[in-house]
């Protein structure tokens, strides 16, 4: 179908818009994209990258399928190019290429084998049942910002097998002005802009978090590396196969990528559910039924999970609604045809799951919440690549499992107690940074529910 092309000047070039809407103001490309797509057809080109490479955005499940699969050998990632992901990421997987991240996805890998990482439900269930226990009924709260201290409590355990208590409030302050500047800054470089005190404030939380992390791998390394079943010991051990083990400094960059890529991505789908279920009355009826009726006001364990289908199909349908993830980016090496057009090399190509996931071709009303389409053979009718929230191929979320069990066991527990009801202010607003966050955050009222309450 697609293969570095022999004659390319005979193909055309995508369609180009004359003009984006939205570029006389300051439009959100969740606005922009999906209308883009449907006008142009699956593959239209959008702008330029910092670089000055055109930029394409895919929207076939197949093609996108195609760049998945293929990346590696026809596409890279690219995303070293853009200096605040280097910063951020390191060289970690998240960021690195060719046989150096295959080096480490290798050494990485076993950390998250579906056996290894079984134990850690017990943990997640644990952080829910006492951030439900610290909620007093009918208090409002800041639920995105609950979400993140979550997610990021249970990342902390589970890595490094370490209660935060007193070290997380710096380390949870430089994780939020990380957060913060990360987002003004990638803004301003969207618009063309540099802006040095955000980068400046960006440089500084990512010291904070670097010094954080090298003092608990110090630690580790000088109490010998035994296995304490966490994530860092399945690091310390890792070899490659010439029996070589990870520098101080791999470790660090592959630690601070799974903290990064593991906790607001988890913290956003649950945010998300929050706000969905608490626009949709009769969903989140049915969820409550479903937890009375299976767990009967205990908490869940991992055994659970298979049983509680529509806790895990709220999940599925809240990540297809707002994809936590919302793009995904592809460079070409090479010349080539794709989708019947000329793609030149170092064309940057991306792949959105939020247009894709709205897409009326693969599904009714896409707007809607509804946790039930799930419930036929949707999956087994729509292409492959019609719901790609984790990617796919080998660049493929190595913490898919991991959120899998996450995301679920979370509302599942929050669910059993409280009914969460999200404020009509501040309106909630999604603003597109490297995920899908709510802009103001999530202001709700928490009323308690007993066991066995629908
Ligand atoms: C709902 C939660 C999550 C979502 C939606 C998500 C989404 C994604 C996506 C789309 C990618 C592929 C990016 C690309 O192809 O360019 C990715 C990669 C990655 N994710 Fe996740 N993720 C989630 C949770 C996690 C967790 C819990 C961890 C670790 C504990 C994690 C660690 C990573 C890492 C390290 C990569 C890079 C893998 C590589 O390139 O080898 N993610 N994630």
């Amino acid at each position: 179908m697609t293969q570095p092309h022999p004659a390319p000047h005979t193909l055309p070039l995508p369609p180009r818009p004359e003009a984006r809407p939205g570029d006389e103001g300051a439009a959100s490309p969740l606005d922009t994209l999906p209308v883009l797509a449907r006008a142009y057809g699956d593959m239209v080109l959008i702008g330029r990258t910092e670089q000055g490479a055109p930029m394409c955005l895919v929207s076939d499940p197949k093609l996108i399928e195609f760049i998945h699969v293929q990346t590696g050998r026809l596409f890279d990632k690219g995303y070293q190019n853009v200096p605040i992901n280097t910063l951020l990421f390191g060289n970690g997987l998240v960021t690195s290429e060719g046989d150096f991240w295959l080096r480490q996805r290798r050494m990485v890998q076993p950390a998250f084998h579906r056996e290894r990482i079984q134990a850690y439900g017990a943990v997640m269930v644990d952080a829910a049942r006492r951030y439900v226990e610290g909620v007093r009924p009918g208090e409002t709260r800041d639920v995105h910002s609950d979400m993140m201290h979550l997610t990021l409590d249970i990342i902390t355990k589970t890595l490094f097998d370490l209660e935060m208590g007193e070290r997380a409030e710096p380390f949870e302050r430089a994780m939020n002005d990380m957060f913060e500047a990360d987002v003004v800054l990638r803004t301003a470089l969207r618009g063309g802009e540099e802006n040095p005190g955000a980068f400046a404030a960006f440089q500084d939380a990512t010291s904070r978090i670097d010094r954080f992390v090298a003092d608990i791998i110090r630690e580790r390394r000088a109490q010998g590396g035994e296995d304490r079943g966490d994530l860092l010991s399945t690091l310390l051990a890792a070899q490659d196969d010439e029996r070589r083990g990870m520098t101080d400094q791999q470790l660090l960059d592959e630690a601070k990528n799974l903290i990064m890529a593991g906790h607001e991505t988890t913290a956003n789908t649950l945010t998300w559910a929050w706000w969905l279920l608490s626009r949709h009355p009769e969903a989140e009826k049915r969820l409550h039924e479903e937890l009375g009726r299976e767990l009967g006001g205990r908490v869940p364990t991992l055994a659970d999970l298979p049983r509680l289908t529509y806790t895990n199909r709220v999940i599925q349908e809240a990540m297809r609604v707002i994809p936590p993830v919302w793009t995904v980016g592809r460079r070409a090496k090479t010349d080539m045809e794709l989708g019947g057009f000329f793609i030149p090399a170092g064309t940057a190509l991306i792949m959105s799951q939020w247009v894709v996931h709205h897409d009326p071709r693969w599904y009714d009303v896409p707007e809607e919440f509804q946790p039930e389409r799930w419930a036929g053979d949707l999956e087994k009718h729509n292409p492959r690549y019609a719901f790609f929230p984790f990617g796919g191929g080998p660049r493929v979320c190595i913490g898919e499992n991991f959120a899998r069990m996450e995301a679920p066991l979370l509302l599942a527990t929050i669910a059993s107690r409280h009914a969460v009801r999200v404020l009509p202010e501040p309106p909630v607003e999604i603003e597109a940074a490297i995920t899908l966050r709510p802009r103001h955050g999530l202001r709700a009222t928490f009323e308690p529910r007993g066991p066995g309450t629908a």
